[in-house]
């Protein structure tokens, strides 16, 4: 008998320990671990003090370079064309095809300004404009990500920023052509090959060569994303997108070599992803728990894969898919597919999940590249309150108020009690000299 190298956890909704189980297996210490954190304020508190020189050293030392300065670590328009061109032709056509259908989606997410008009000729609203320019963040250290390029820099370009920096880091010095390429193709303005806490710190407080942005999107590692929630406030942030996570919802009728290898899909990003199955067929999570360690042999990463199964992938027994609901519900996750007869029925008891793959053709993997909703997507519960990177990151809202003559004076009446309610005079005051005698 051979050895089973994935051991992912057992977990059964009726044991009288299941939430606690889960909840041990869903904690990503990581994100609020005190050693991160203060390799993240010494980094960001280096970047702001001595800038350029912060930058380039922290990337020598982490990304394994021998940079001396910034220019070796900017790359020109000219070295973006090339790589457009070098590259072969069916990864150019595949990133044309995927672009177009991520444009095409996001031109749906464009929110206008509106008004409307009282009447006495007051006039209310809200003016949507894009913002002047923004950093995204694309990750490299354990595996390179031309798609995220397009999903973080369309969304951009469709909502009209007027400056698109990017930054990308690049170990051992190794740049990746098709990032290059898919940066070229999606129109990003000025790329800097550089990543973790060092990045997002000279994004969030500019340096000698890297400009301040008002916004640093992008999904990044626990380093990156500590650095993204650190920064919050100097300048914007999408939402923590950290590991890659998917949770599978199957009624024991998938093919059991196709769910495996969707659960390994998102466990090859990291050690920390977390891939989990929920199933009302117990026989099915022993059959693709069987799969998953012959298939796992297979694979390139399976080291990493070996790491995030068996540190933090399950396969969970649930009573009925009603119950699998519940468990979607409490995790909100950033994938999950509903690997089911009829995925419809379920959708309505979803609540909190990144992004929903209906039925069993849907393999998450279509929509990490291909499908036109965004791939960057909040993970680790945060699915609760956040929503896919789309357009409306890149745009923000002021509000309109032009009142008329008539206006101000009825609304003056209003504003002088409220304001002497709480004792501002001169409010009251600035109030009550438009009211008309
Ligand atoms: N949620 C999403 O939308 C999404 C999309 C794509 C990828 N991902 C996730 O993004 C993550 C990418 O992580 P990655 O590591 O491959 O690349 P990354 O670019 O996020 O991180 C690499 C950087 O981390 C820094 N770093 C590494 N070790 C360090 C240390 N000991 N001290 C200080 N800094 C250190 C370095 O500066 C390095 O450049 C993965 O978890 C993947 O699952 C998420
Ligand atoms: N699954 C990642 C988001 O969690 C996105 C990605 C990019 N390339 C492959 N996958
Ligand atoms: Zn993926």
């Amino acid at each position: 008998m051979t050895t089973k190298i994935l051991k992912p956890a057992r977990l059964d909704f009726h044991d009288h320990e299941f939430r606690y189980q889960l909840d041990q297996l869903l904690a990503w210490e990581s994100v609020s671990d005190d050693k991160v954190q203060k390799t993240v304020k010494e980094i960001i508190t280096a970047v702001r003090r001595l800038g350029d020189k912060a930058v380039v050293d922290y990337t020598c030392r982490f990304d394994r370079l021998t940079a001396s300065s910034m220019k070796e670590l900017t790359v020109g328009d000219q070295q973006l064309q090339d790589a457009l061109h070098a590259i072969p032709d069916d990864q150019r056509k595949a990133l044309e095809t995927a672009a177009d259908r991520i444009r095409s989606y996001h031109k749906r997410q464009i929110q206008e300004s509106w008004h409307y008009k009282e009447r006495n000729g007051t006039k209310l609203g809200q003016k949507v404009q894009p913002m002047d320019r923004v950093g995204l963040y694309v990750p490299g250290g354990q595996a390179t990500y031309p798609s995220s390029v397009l999903m973080n820099a369309i969304p951009a370009h469709v909502a009209g920023v007027e400056e698109i920096v990017m930054v990308v880091p690049t170990p051992d010095g190794v740049i990746n052509n098709m990032v290059l390429a898919a940066a070229a193709l999606a129109g990003v303005h000025k790329v800097f090959t550089i990543g973790g806490a060092q990045a997002i710190a000279a994004l969030a407080y500019g340096t000698e060569t890297i400009p301040r942005v008002d916004k640093i999107v992008g999904p990044g590692n626990i380093y990156v994303a500590t650095a993204k929630r650190e920064v919050f406030g100097q300048v914007g942030i999408d939402m923590i997108a950290g590991p890659s996570e998917i949770l599978v919802v199957c009624d024991g009728l998938t093919d059991p070599d196709w769910i495996a290898m969707d659960l390994f899909s998102q466990a090859e990003h990291d050690e920390d992803a977390q891939a989990i199955l929920v199933s009302d067929d117990l026989e099915f999570l022993h059959e693709v728990e069987d799969c998953m360690n012959r298939l796992v042999l297979e694979l390139e990463r399976k080291d990493i894969i070996k790491a995030s199964v068996n540190h933090r992938g399950a396969l969970i027994h649930v009573p009925n898919l009603k119950a699998a609901c519940e468990v979607v519900n409490h995790i909100a996750p950033e994938h999950v597919e509903l690997s089911v007869a009829d995925p419809e029925a379920l959708l309505p008891h979803i609540r909190h999940a990144g992004a929903i793959f209906m039925g069993r053709h849907t393999a998450e993997a279509l929509g990490d590249y291909c499908a036109g909703p965004n791939h960057v997507l909040p993970t680790s519960g945060t699915a609760r309150f956040s929503s896919p990177l789309g357009v409306y990151d890149f745009q923000k809202r002021s509000s309109l108020i032009h009142f008329s003559a008539k206006g101000a004076s009825e609304m003056g009446k209003v504003a002088s009690v409220l304001a002497r309610g709480e004792s501002l005079t001169a409010h009251a005051r600035s109030a009550e000299f438009r009211i008309k005698k």
